[in-house]
């Protein structure tokens, strides 16, 4: 391990020298003054992903870092979730976006929505899309190796943000039937059949490894099956993440020492079979070691890049916005109706 990385609690004084986490402190005068001119755009934007089993705590890091919140009971994410941060590191302003990537095989989905009342689909392998009624017909539920568990017209406010029309609805969307003009859309829960429907949700989730400058690698330190799936998720950080993608890998919910099976040395050992991965240990829910993770990754990454390169010509080469979900080729023809 990278004796810099030395855990520190969060505004514990040392860890990265120079850097600043862009939170929202109360204002000095000056600042405040400030405020009111427009703000720096960022030198680079970086796109970093958090991947592990279910449960571990991969939302819970992701917010505790971007809105400093923690969560006791949240939902699981369905699909992708995201959130954008703007750190401070070696006075440069970096913009990262952090994006939750969720297991096609335990994704679960709960709603509040009238449309899902009553229905709780959890513990199933399933896929929620929406598809605008204008727009080709995508649905994973046309598809063999997907079984369609419930597929319903809804309306759905124009704004809302669909990630795509074949993709994901992310946790936080609602789907709204206020009066207020809307699309009709079917939002389909379809279940991965076999081992090709999971293929073909990993080929959605690919193009999110694929844009990440960085990975972070999460289990949880009181549940043993999330260590035993770290290999899995390697594979597909081989097959699918660039090469100089910096990894990470976090035990989390340091807090529970009481319920640990993981041992620190067992992770230890993990990462160091790994080429350049890191580790370490952290509490979303204590933010201990949280920023920390982050802002590791950010500097591990700045020191990849080219150090004479213009920065806008920089700022394009690192930026992966919404990266668009690979639709895969053998797609067949559209049917009228799913189900
Ligand atoms: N004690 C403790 N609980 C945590 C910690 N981090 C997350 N949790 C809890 O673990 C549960 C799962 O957390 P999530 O952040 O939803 O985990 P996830 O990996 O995003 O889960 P999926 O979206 O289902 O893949 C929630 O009940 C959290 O409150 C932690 O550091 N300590």
């Amino acid at each position: 391990m990278d004796p810099r990385y030395e855990i520190q609690r969060r505004g514990g004084g040392g860890g990265f020298s120079g850097g600043s986490v862009g939170g929202s402190p109360a204002l000095t005068g000056a600042q405040s003054r400030r405020r009111k001119m427009p703000p720096r755009p960022a030198d680079y934007k970086l796109q970093v992903i958090i991947i592990g089993s279910r449960g571990v705590g991969k939302t819970s890091l992701m917010e505790r870092f971007t809105d400093d919140t923690f969560c006791e009971a949240c939902k699981s994410t369905v699909g992708v979730d995201f959130k954008l941060k703007t750190v401070e590191l070696r006075g440069k302003k970096i913009r990262l976006q952090i994006w939750c990537v969720a297991d096609g095989r335990s994704v679960s989905m709960q709603t509040e929505h009238p449309v899902f009342t009553g229905r709780t689909f959890t513990h199933i392998n399933a896929l929620l899309c929406v598809r605008l009624t204008n727009l080709p017909s995508l649905l994973p539920c046309e598809d063999s190796r997907f079984e369609c568990v419930t597929c319903l017209s809804v309306c759905v406010a124009p704004s809302s943000s669909f990630c795509s029309i074949f993709g994901f609805i992310t946790n936080t969307i609602t789907l709204p039937c206020d009066g207020s003009p809307h699309l009709l859309a079917q939002v389909c829960v379809a279940k991965v059949k076999d081992t090709a429907g999971q293929e073909r949700f990993n080929s959605i989730t690919s193009a999110y490894y694929r844009g990440a400058k960085g990975i972070v690698l999460v289990y949880d330190i009181t549940k043993q099956e999330t260590f035993e799936d770290l290999p899995k998720w390697m594979k597909m950080i081989d097959k699918y993440a660039s090469e100089d993608a910096e990894l990470l890998l976090v035990g989390n919910k340091l807090d529970c020492e009481t319920d640990r099976v993981i041992t620190r040395q067992q992770g230890e050992r993990f990462a160091s079979r790994i080429s350049g991965m890191r580790f370490c240990e952290a509490s979303a829910k204590d933010n201990f070691n949280v920023d920390e993770i982050f802002m590791k990754l950010v500097n591990d990454i700045l020191n990849k890049l080219p150090l004479e390169m213009p920065s806008r010509e920089l700022s394009n080469s690192v930026l992966s916005l919404q990266p668009e979900p690979e639709l895969p080729p053998e797609l067949p023809p559209p049917r009228a109706r799913c189900c």
